[in-house]
């Protein structure tokens, strides 16, 4: 392996380790940090609110990830979480509840066992490693950036990478098909981008 996809490879290796020890050190009120964002971006947290009109996408944390699901949880509108429709596709989202019954999907992520596919407009977005300028670095499916670029062409999106702070970098390796975050947030608040 040459080029930008050797140079992401060990990006991945180093972020990896970074967010382990973060993860063991705690995310202390990270989710409540991410939940006040969503009231604020979205217009309130309350039924009958402009916020409970959106369809929010959050995630079920593997390995080392934050965790959303306190965030996702107080969103007053529907919640749903990425299902990998292959290799090479964009992911899809299927309406999740807390509580909602789940299976186990392809690379090991929790997918719920039922309900309606649903087309995100607000996404918590996770990842291995970030930078200033609002780009990411994921497992390297190039999931996100194929579902960003599908759902931004269709309507507005605000994809809101979640992580530790340690998950910084000072350059992320970029590709041309790397879509940007539009917020993101970590323990310590809303990071400066
Ligand atoms: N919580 C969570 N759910 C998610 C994602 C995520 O990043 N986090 N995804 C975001 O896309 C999708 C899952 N994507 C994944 C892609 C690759 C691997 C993975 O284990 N990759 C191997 C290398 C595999 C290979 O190259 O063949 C690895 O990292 O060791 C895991 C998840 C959908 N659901
Ligand atoms: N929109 C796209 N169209 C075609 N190829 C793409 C697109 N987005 C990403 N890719 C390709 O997918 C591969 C993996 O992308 P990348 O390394 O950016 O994944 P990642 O952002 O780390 O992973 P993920 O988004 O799944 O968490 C790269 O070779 C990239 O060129």
């Amino acid at each position: 392996m040459t080029g930008p996809a050797a140079v992401k490879a060990a990006a991945r290796a180093a972020a990896a380790a970074a967010r382990k020890a973060a993860h063991a050190a705690g995310q202390g009120r990270a989710a409540e940090l991410l939940a006040d964002l969503l009231a604020r971006e979205l217009g309130g947290r309350q039924p009958g609110t402009a916020a409970s009109g959106r369809v929010l996408a959050g995630y079920m944390p593997m390995r080392t990830e934050i965790d959303p699901l306190p965030a996702m949880a107080a969103h007053p509108g529907p919640v749903c979480v990425p299902v990998i429709d292959g290799r090479g596709r964009p992911l899809r989202f299927r309406q999740w509840t807390p509580g909602a019954a789940m299976v186990e999907g392809a690379f090991g992520a929790q997918i719920p066992a039922e309900g309606a596919w649903l087309e995100p407009d607000v996404l918590i977005v996770p990842l291995l490693a970030f930078d200033a300028r609002g780009f990411r670095l994921g497992y390297g499916g190039g999931f996100y950036d194929r579902t960003l670029e599908a759902l931004r062409a269709r309507h507005p999106v605000l994809a809101i990478g979640f992580a530790f702070a340690a998950q910084e970098l000072p350059q992320v390796p970029l590709e041309p098909t790397d879509q940007p975050l539009d917020r993101i947030v970590t323990e310590k608040g809303l990071f400066p981008l």
